[in-house]
Order: structure tokens, then C-alpha cells, then sequence
């Protein structure tokens, strides 16, 4: 038996039960939660990830809903739980949802939702963020600063590489993909290579009205390639980021021998999951080639790094942090309630996973639907027409 959990409790008296695993940024989605009737429930221990066990004391003998995070392990086991509490809905308050067992979801008829479209432009601009400072050595210089071992400017001092005129390579050009393309593209001034199992025709469409642009105003163009296969960014792009979704096709998709492939100056960018890349082959590769550079944002094993990697210079690391802004989280937390809160009320799935900025308004009321519900066709949950 699980020890007892510590909970904050809005609207004692609300008819459905929603239990939400953290406290989430901004109130919105409790006020939205509690004017429908929800009793909300928020897990206050102070533990960062919460074990399968401290959820099932969660979530109890009844409760309509959950709110989870992705470091949470979603499987058979909590929501075998959540179907005998009466449970109908479960939404992670993220895009990435390979924490989820979808299909043990759909053997216990719990919706699963996710949170779209809220983080694109902040997620592509984190990873634009660990582009420049790994080609620009910022994190090194600036503890070279701190260390006070600045005595002067020196030709050679903290050389890094110019972006412009460069090949950029995406790797995953869906909604964050193709964001951070266009920053990189357009900000930059960089080439675009990329390669995803679908073609990305309005970012194609983007770069060739760009270049022509930049020809009409005597500039060098920008061009774009939609690479056959993976290995073609390898070997031509000059900084690649990753932004695919974690399966078992991209497991490792970055290894020992994809990374002798790349060129050895090049830039490697991750702020997808951790797995997307072998990143005990990633440290050897760090050491063995000085000149080459990454931003992590995601590890293997959060939140753990390999051994070696927080010793390297030539790595820039952060704590998982590419949708961490304001408006974003706050509408995470907003997308991820009214999934819930939808579900539970029995309103439509919104026609649009990739338009939800219309639940977002503060001033208006968001749309009597589910945002974003990934097993919403094997449930058979019907599509709103709004
Ligand atoms: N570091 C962070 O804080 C964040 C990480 N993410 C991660 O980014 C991922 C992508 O998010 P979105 O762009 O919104 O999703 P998306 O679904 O729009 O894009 C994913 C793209 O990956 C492509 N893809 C799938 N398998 C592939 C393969 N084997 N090779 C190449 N491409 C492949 C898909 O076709 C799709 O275009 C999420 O699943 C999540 O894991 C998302 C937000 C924040
Ligand atoms: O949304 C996601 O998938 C994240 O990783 C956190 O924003």
C-alpha cells in the first residue's frame, strides 16, 4: 500500500473527479476544470516523478480523469485502474506521448490526449537557441568569463562556426521540425536539407518563395532539398537537428554509425527524446572528435546523462526545458484540462489538432470540444464540426 499522498483540492464539492499528477503553471485550467463540475485534485508531494504506485493511490476508487506528465509510466497497470475508478479520460500534459501505452488505453476505453501545437514555436526555438551556442561556444566562453581568465581579445580566442550560407539538416520536419527549419532558413540564411516519411510542401513552399526573395534583392538564395534518405542529411548538412517522434523507427537513430557519417565539424542538435540517440555512442564520438558539437535538451535516461558527457566541452546540456515558456506552459496545462474535461463531458474531438489556439484565449470561452485525442478514431469518438 502506497503511503498517503499529499493533495491540493479545489471545488470540494464538484460532481466529477479530476485528478491532475503535478501543479501545473497559470489557473486557467482549474477555472475551467471547476465552472464544469470538477472536483480537481492536484498531487502536491514534493517528489519530481511519481512512481506507478503514487498514482494508483491517486487516482482511488473514483475518479473521472487524469492529468499526467510525461515522465509518468502509462501503461496497463494505471489504466486497468482508472477504468475500476469509473475513469474515461487520461491526457499527458505534452505533445510526446511515448510514455503512453496507447493501446492499453484503448483496451480500458480511456481517451488519451495531448497538448499540439502550443509548443511548436517555443520547442523550435530552444532548439535554435542550443544551434548558436553550440556553434558559437557560448556556454565555454561564458564560464571562461565567470572563471575570470579573460586578459584580452585574441584572433584565436573561442572560434566557433558561421551558420550563414550553411546546410541546415532537419530530421523530422513535422510542426516543430518545420518551425525550427523556417528560424534557421529564414533568421539565418541557411540551406535546408531534411528528411520525415511525408513530404513538408508548405515549408518546400516556404524556403523557395524565401530564395526568391533574397534573389530579387541581389542576395545568394537559399535553397531546399527533401532528402530520399536519412543518411543524405548526414552527410551533407553542416548542423542537424532532431525533432521526430519517439518510436520504435527512430529508437537509436542517431548511433555509432550514423554519427561517422556526419561531417566532423558538424552541429547536432536533440531536442525530440532522449533515445532518439545512442548517447553513450554520442560521448565516444564527443571525445574522439573535439571539433564536433552538441545541445542536448533530452537524455537517454532523464534524468541521468552517460558518463563522460557532462565532462565535455564541446556539449551544451539543459534540463529538458524546450517548451518552457510562460504562455506555452500555461497553455499545455490548459490543453491537457480540457481534453480531460471534454472526454468527461462527452463533447466532440476538435476537427484540428494543429489549430488549437482558439482554446487558448483568455477572454473568450474555449470551444465545447477535446482538443487533442490521439486514440480518438479506435474509440470511435466522433469529430467536431465546429
Ligand atoms: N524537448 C521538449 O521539451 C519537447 C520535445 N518534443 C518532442 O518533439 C516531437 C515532435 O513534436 P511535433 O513536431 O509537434 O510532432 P509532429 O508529429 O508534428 O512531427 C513529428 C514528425 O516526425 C516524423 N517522423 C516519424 N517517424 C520518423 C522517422 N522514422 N524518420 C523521420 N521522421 C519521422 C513524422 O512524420 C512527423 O512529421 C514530440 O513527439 C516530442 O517527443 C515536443 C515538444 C517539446
Ligand atoms: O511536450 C513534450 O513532448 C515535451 O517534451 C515537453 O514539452
Amino acid at each position: 500500500m502506497a503511503k498517503p499522498i499529499s493533495i491540493e483540492v479545489w471545488n470540494p464539492s464538484g460532481k466529477y473527479r479530476v485528478v491532475s499528477t503535478k501543479p501545473m503553471p497559470g489557473t486557467r485550467w482549474i477555472n475551467l476544470l471547476t465552472a464544469q463540475d470538477c472536483r480537481v485534485e492536484i498531487c502536491t508531494e514534493k517528489k519530481t516523478i511519481l512512481s506507478v504506485e503514487d498514482i494508483l493511490a491517486l487516482i482511488g476508487d473514483k475518479c473521472d480523469g487524469v492529468i499526467g506528465q510525461l515522465t509518468e509510466d502509462w501503461g496497463e497497470v494505471l489504466f486497468a485502474a482508472l477504468k475500476r475508478a469509473g475513469g474515461t479520460a487520461f491526457s499527458n500534459m505534452a505533445v510526446g506521448y511515448n510514455n503512453v501505452d496507447v493501446s492499453a488505453a484503448n483496451k480500458y476505453g480511456v481517451a488519451v490526449g495531448n497538448t499540439p501545437g502550443v509548443l511548436t514555436e517555443t520547442t523550435a526555438e530552444l532548439a535554435a537557441a542550443l544551434s548558436l551556442a553550440a556553434a558559437r561556444r557560448i556556454v565555454e566562453a561564458d564560464q571562461f568569463m565567470r572563471a575570470g581568465l579573460y586578459d584580452g581579445w585574441l584572433p584565436h580566442l573561442f572560434v566557433g562556426n558561421l551558420l550563414k550560407g550553411q546546410t541546415v539538416g532537419v530530421i523530422g520536419a513535422g510542426r516543430i521540425g518545420s518551425a525550427y527549419a523556417r528560424m534557421m532558413v529564414e533568421g539565418f540564411k541557411m540551406n535546408l536539407i531534411y528528411y520525415d516519411l511525408y513530404q513538408a510542401t508548405r515549408l518546400e513552399k516556404f524556403v523557395t518563395a524565401y530564395g526568391q526573395f533574397l534573389k530579387a534583392n541581389g542576395e545568394q538564395p537559399v535553397t531546399w532539398k527533401r532528402a530520399a534518405t536519412m543518411v543524405d542529411v548526414l552527410r551533407e548538412a553542416d548542423l542537424i537537428s532532431l525533432h521526430p517522434v519517439l518510436d520504435k523507427t527512430t529508437y537509436h537513430l542517431i548511433n555509432k554509425d550514423s554519427l561517422a557519417i556526419m561531417k566532423k565539424e558538424a552541429i547536432l542538435v536533440n531536442a525530440s527524446r532522449g533515445p532518439v540517440i545512442d548517447e553513450a555512442a554520442l560521448v565516444e564520438h564527443l571525445k574522439a572528435n573535439p571539433m564536433f558539437r552538441v545541445g542536448l535538451d533530452v537524455f537517454e535516461d532523464e534524468p541521468y546523462m552517460k558518463p563522460g558527457l557532462a565532462e565535455l566541452k564541446n556539449a551544451v546540456v539543459v534540463p529538458h526545458i524546450a517548451s518552457a515558456s510562460k504562455w506555452t506552459r500555461e497553455g499545455m496545462a490548459t490543453l491537457a484540462a480540457l481534453n480531460v474535461l471534454g472526454k468527461i463531458k462527452g463533447f466532440p474531438i476538435w476537427s484540428d489538432p494543429n489549430q488549437v489556439v482558439v482554446f487558448l484565449e483568455e477572454k473568450s470561452a474555449p470551444p465545447l470540444a477535446c482538443p487533442s485525442i490521439v486514440n480518438a478514431k479506435h474509440l470511435g469518438l466522433t469529430a467536431s464540426k465546429l
